[in-house]
């Protein structure tokens, strides 16, 4: 494996994937634990954020106390999937501003179409953490890579819950400068470009539209 791709191997991550995994596993149990999963990964993706001593004032005395400094955050799901990783990573970093990149797959090419940007302005001066739960072909994920960078993002995460070695390897290629970040890489793609064994169509689970 590269050295930018990271898998998260801390046991509760991995026990709360295998639930999402489940067929019995229904929306409002995916919902919930697509959620807290977000969250515990987020916790490890922020590790390396930076802090400063702070003077601060204990009831009995003064002090210097780490706080976070430096790059503010910017967490971007893309549309729809991504959609039920933001709260997890936001009850971490409530401040954190949220920008939104639509992007769908044609089920024929398997290509990414773009349909929905909006960023923070001063997305330059942001660590980005770009989430999406399915890192399959690499297509979607590569399109919104290229997007925040266009849009000047200098430091980017880009955050899965499942991916392909496939997509892994796309990604890492195209974007050696990011930061890959993964649950787990399952096998291959089928024909349709779905992960196997994956846990099915993520948009489809969160928002129970099938
Ligand atoms: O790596 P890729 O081959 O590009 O596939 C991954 C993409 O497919 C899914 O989105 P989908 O197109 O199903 O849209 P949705 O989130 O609206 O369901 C998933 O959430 C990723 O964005
Ligand atoms: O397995 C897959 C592949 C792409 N998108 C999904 O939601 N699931
Ligand atoms: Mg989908």
């Amino acid at each position: 494996m590269r050295d930018n791709v990271i898998i998260f191997d801390h046991p509760l991550i991995q026990h709360k994937i295998s639930l999402i995994r489940s067929k019995d596993c229904g929306t409002r149990e995916f919902r919930t634990v697509a959620g807290e999963i977000s969250m515990l990964m987020g916790y490890e993706v922020m590790r390396d954020l930076e802090t400063e001593l702070v003077e601060i004032e204990t009831p009995l005395e003064k002090m210097k106390g780490p706080m976070l400094k430096g790059k503010k955050l910017a967490i971007v799901p893309i549309l729809r999937a991504g959609l039920g990783m933001v709260d997890g990573m936001l009850s971490l970093v409530p401040s954190a501003k949220v920008g939104h990149v639509g992007m769908y797959r044609d089920e024929e090419t398997l290509e990414p179409k773009e349909y929905y940007c909006k960023l923070p302005e001063d997305i330059s001066q942001r660590l980005v953490i770009i989430v999406d739960p399915m890192l399959a072909t690499g297509g979607s994920a590569d399109a919104a890579v290229d997007f925040v960078k266009k849009q000047g993002a200098e430091q980017i995460k880009f955050v899965s819950i499942l991916a392909a070695p496939e997509g892994v390897e796309r990604l890492a290629q195209a974007h050696p400068d990011i930061s890959i970040y993964c649950g787990a890489v399952d096998r291959e793609l089928n024909e349709h470009g779905y992960i196997l064994p994956g846990l099915g169509d993520a948009g489809d689970r969160i928002f129970g539209t099938k």
